[in-house]
């Protein structure tokens, strides 16, 4: 998909995001880096089509449509139906029998490590947990294009580690887009083959970085030299775009 000069005003004259130009290619992983406000969760709602932008235009392939997953900083699970219903219910909702639904969410739980829970209450379920049964939920209706906002922000770093390998083990294995917000260097490294950093408010884009995925082979990529040097260059710049 590509975006032509997008941007965003809202009606209270806020301009959240600013002259965006970005083309994202089948299979790439992306993270939006920025401070607080910059205009990430902005420039993301308008790439899964849930507010228009007021400038420019964004260019649909017609094989991505309708196949947009949305992961959000909470959660956001019914808590008063099960996990295997709260991931059955994109499916449900779109008309998919009751027994398949159930059939694909139970396939899609075992895909997060959630085998055995699917009887179980949000309020049962850690956070790390409820974020699982929020991917599977987003993951359940094979989407080619996941866009996550901030999703392990509010977990503790043991969990966010695990998750952001699990993220990536299902992104190999199954190689879908991802757009990733976050305001972490270190998870933007991690987890992205392509790193845009972003300005504060109006968010443009002020500088793309790259890690090589010969890099994030190394056994123990996040202990590993290019780990650091990776994270040293994406601080630098984004110190950069701070300052601009
Ligand atoms: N619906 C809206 N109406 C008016 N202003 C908005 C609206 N949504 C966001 N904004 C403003 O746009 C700016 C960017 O917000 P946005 O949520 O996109 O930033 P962000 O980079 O995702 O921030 P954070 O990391 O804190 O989530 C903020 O100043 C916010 O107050």
């Amino acid at each position: 998909m590509r975006l032509d000069a997008v941007g965003k005003r809202f009606p209270t004259g806020v301009t959240a995001v600013e002259n965006v130009s970005l083309a994202i290619a089948e299979g790439d992983f992306l993270a939006l880096l920025g401070p607080s406000g910059c205009g990430k969760s902005t420039l993301l709602r308008m790439i899964a089509g849930l507010i228009e932008p007021s400038a420019g235009r964004l260019g649909w392939q017609a094989d991505v449509t309708g196949k947009v997953g949305f992961v959000f900083q909470e959660p956001t699970l019914m808590p008063w139906a099960t996990a295997l219903r709260n991931v059955a219910l994109p499916l449900e909702l779109a008309g998919t029998p009751r027994a398949e639904a159930e059939r694909r969410a139970r396939e899609s739980l075992a895909r997060v490590d959630l085998t055995g829970f699917e009887g179980a209450y949000p309020r049962m379920l850690s956070g790390g947990m409820k974020m699982r049964v929020s991917i599977a939920r987003a993951l359940v209706t094979r989407p080619r294009l996941l866009l996550m906002d901030e999703p392990f922000a509010a977990l503790d770093e043991i969990t966010r580690h695990r998750l952001n390998e699990d993220l990536l083990r299902l992104w190999r294995d199954e190689r879908f887009t991802v757009v990733f917000v976050t305001h972490s260097t270190f998870e933007s490294v991690f987890l992205a083959e392509r790193i845009l950093v972003m300005t504060p408010r109006p968010g443009r884009i002020a500088a793309e970085l790259h890690v090589p995925p010969g890099d994030r082979a190394t056994p123990e990529f996040r202990t590993s030299a290019a780990y650091a040097a990776h994270c040293r260059a994406v601080s630098h710049a984004l110190s950069a775009a701070m300052a601009a």
